[in-house]
């Protein structure tokens, strides 16, 4: 049975999921679902997004756990193609989250209308 990532493996699970996926730009379509989602293009890639947030909610009303979970992952894992589609890494959303970790959103909201 896979054990649950320790907080410390989780980068290393997004980061080694985001080197895969862009060493599947050189690959073929026919041998790589991402080389085809690569291929398709941009509005391909923002369809299957969409989808899969769609079923991130259906998972969520339905109330099934594990269900959300497997969603999730498949929201997580098609936004990462898009990033990879923009050349963008991983990291710099990790950078961005981490900027944020203790701003509440309140006071983010407040700052901004002060502007
Ligand atoms: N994490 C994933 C992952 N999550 C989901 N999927 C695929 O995402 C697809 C979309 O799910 P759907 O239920 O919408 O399937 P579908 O209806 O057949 O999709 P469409 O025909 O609408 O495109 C499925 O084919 C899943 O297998 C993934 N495919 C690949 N990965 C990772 O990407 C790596 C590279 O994959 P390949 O490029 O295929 O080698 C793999 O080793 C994995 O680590």
């Amino acid at each position: 049975m896979t054990q649950t990532p320790k907080a410390a493996d989780v980068v290393m699970v997004l980061t080694e999921l985001a080197d895969i996926i862009d060493a599947r730009r050189q690959a073929s379509p026919q041998s790589s679902y991402v080389a085809q989602l690569l291929h398709s293009g941009e509005d391909k890639i923002l369809k299957k997004v969409i989808e899969e947030a769609g079923e991130v909610l259906m998972a969520s009303k339905d109330g099934d756990r594990q269900h959300l979970i497997k969603e999730v992952a498949d929201v997580w894992f098609h936004t990462m193609v898009l990033l990879t589609y923009h050349q963008i890494r991983v990291e710099d959303v990790l950078q961005e989250l981490q900027q944020r970790q203790h701003i509440s959103g309140l006071t983010e909201k407040a700052s901004r209308k002060s502007q």
